[in-house]
């Protein structure tokens, strides 16, 4: 199982080597405007899991929400403990 923390750790690594086939790193070049409209895509799908779908189907929405988040962080250079920060 992949915690919030060790997924951000991923991701960073990820930025910064550019894997080929890595899927943030294409995200990461569409560019913040591209990564903001995932992410309103992904926080209305889990409204929508949350009214009509299952537990399961839910927590899938949020986990790929939390994605996209992180792979906003890491556009704009914030770290866990800039947003941790304001929790
Ligand atoms: N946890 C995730 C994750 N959650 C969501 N997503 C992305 O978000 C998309 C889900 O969006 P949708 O439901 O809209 O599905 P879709 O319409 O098929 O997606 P798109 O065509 O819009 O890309 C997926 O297709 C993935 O591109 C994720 N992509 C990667 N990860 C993890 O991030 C790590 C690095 O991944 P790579 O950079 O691809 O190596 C790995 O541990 C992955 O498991």
């Amino acid at each position: 199982m992949t915690t919030f923390d060790a997924l951000f750790t991923e991701l960073t690594e990820k930025s910064r080597t550019r894997p080929e086939g890595s899927g943030t790193v294409a995200e990461l070049d569409r560019g913040v405007h591209a990564i903001g409209k995932k992410i309103v895509e992904e926080a209305a799908e889990v409204w929508m899991a949350a009214e009509y779908e299952s537990l399961d189907d839910c927590a899938m929405e949020i986990s790929q929400l939390l994605y996209h988040a992180q792979v906003m962080m890491i556009a704009k250079g914030l770290t866990l403990d800039d947003v941790y920060a304001h929790l």
